[in-house]
């Protein structure tokens, strides 16, 4: 359609019409759009979603709109601006600079905040699993059961569930965030503290936590992992999903995309994103013997780790 077209279908005051060709110019520039039958005039230039922003429809299955709007709502957003504020005191993070608690808690106290956030994790959720499922099957062949720690509100757990109907799956998250869900035959919802303990399973499911985290905080989570598979009295093992940072290669945008990851860590939580090199530290100071790490999608991997 043309760009003049498409105007005049949009809800918008005459007097802003003309704002359009330049909107529409910054976001082509952006990565946002592809120009499509370029012309003179530029009323007369079609324009294409890319791959990457096909995702940012609402309605698209694999949607991650509700990510995006989490990090730019205020109450994410605002602990940015207290960066110079919060190096100048001990807070542990920028957001209970802004906040005066930490994230978790705010989503304890905060239904509305408990709810963005959780939606936010699920379109993330949606996205990774639907490659985890279709390139790793082999990471869940023949596992009898899996917590899915810090699981959320049960998008991944929920999916392999459904993948491997003879594993028993358990999403274990904060009180708050289980609160009321209801699981299936081999799915159930269970509520508590990972830092205190672990229920048993075959496989320690840990999609985004350990990034959320610093090294003592990680090594006492994957201690509670360690002692939770131990007790299957089986060689089970962890599998993380999170990012490996790789700091020489990848291109400008990609390596940009790791470090505001890194920055968005640091911001709202204690944590951090990792280079090969770290996380295989981490993951022996952990006393964890071998581990496979696999890359699944853009910047994300999924790490196995066995005691
Ligand atoms: C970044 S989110 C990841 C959610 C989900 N794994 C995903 O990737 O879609 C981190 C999750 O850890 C949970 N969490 C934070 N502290 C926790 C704790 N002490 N015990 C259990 N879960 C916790 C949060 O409630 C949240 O659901």
């Amino acid at each position: 359609m043309p760009l003049s077209k498409l105007i005049s279908s949009l809800p918008i005051h005459p007097s802003k019409k003309s704002c359009i060709p330049r909107l529409m110019r910054v976001m082509t520039q952006a990565g946002f759009f592809v120009e499509h039958n370029v012309n003179e005039n530029e009323l007369e230039i079609e324009y294409m979603l890319t791959d990457e922003s096909i995702l940012l429809l609402k309605d698209h299955p694999m949607s991650v709109t509700p990510f995006l709007q989490a990090v730019l709502h205020p109450i994410l957003a605002n602990p940015w601006h207290e960066l110079s504020t919060w190096l100048k005191t001990d807070d542990p993070t920028t957001f209970e600079t802004a906040h005066g608690m930490l994230i978790w808690d705010y989503a304890a106290r905060e239904p509305n905040f408990n709810n963005l956030f959780n939606d936010a994790m699920a379109s993330d959720a949606r996205l990774v699993t639907s490659v985890v499922i279709e390139k790793c099957t082999g990471v869940f062949n023949g596992l009898e059961s899996l917590v899915d720690v810090g699981g959320g509100t049960g998008t991944m757990a929920m999916a392999l569930a459904k993948s491997f109907p003879k594993m028993d799956c358990t999403v274990f998250d904060l009180p708050h965030v289980v609160h009321g869900l209801q699981g299936s035959d081999n799915l159930n919802y269970v509520g508590g503290d990972m830092f205190k303990k672990i229920p048993p399973a075959d496989a320690i499911l840990l999609k985004w936590i350990l990034h959320d985290w610093n090294d003592e905080e990680c090594l006492k989570i994957l201690k509670n992992c360690k002692d939770a598979i131990a007790k299957k009295c089986k060689k089970g093992k962890v599998i993380i999903i999170d990012m490996v940072l790789e700091k020489e290669k990848g291109n400008g945008e990609s390596v940009e995309t790791q470090l505001f990851f890194d920055m968005l860590m640091m911001v709202l939580a204690s944590g951090k994103e990792r280079t090969k090199k770290e996380w295989i530290k981490l993951i022996s100071s952990a006393g964890f013997s071998d581990y496979k790490i696999t890359p699944i999608l853009g910047l994300r991997s999924l790490i196995e780790i066995y005691p």
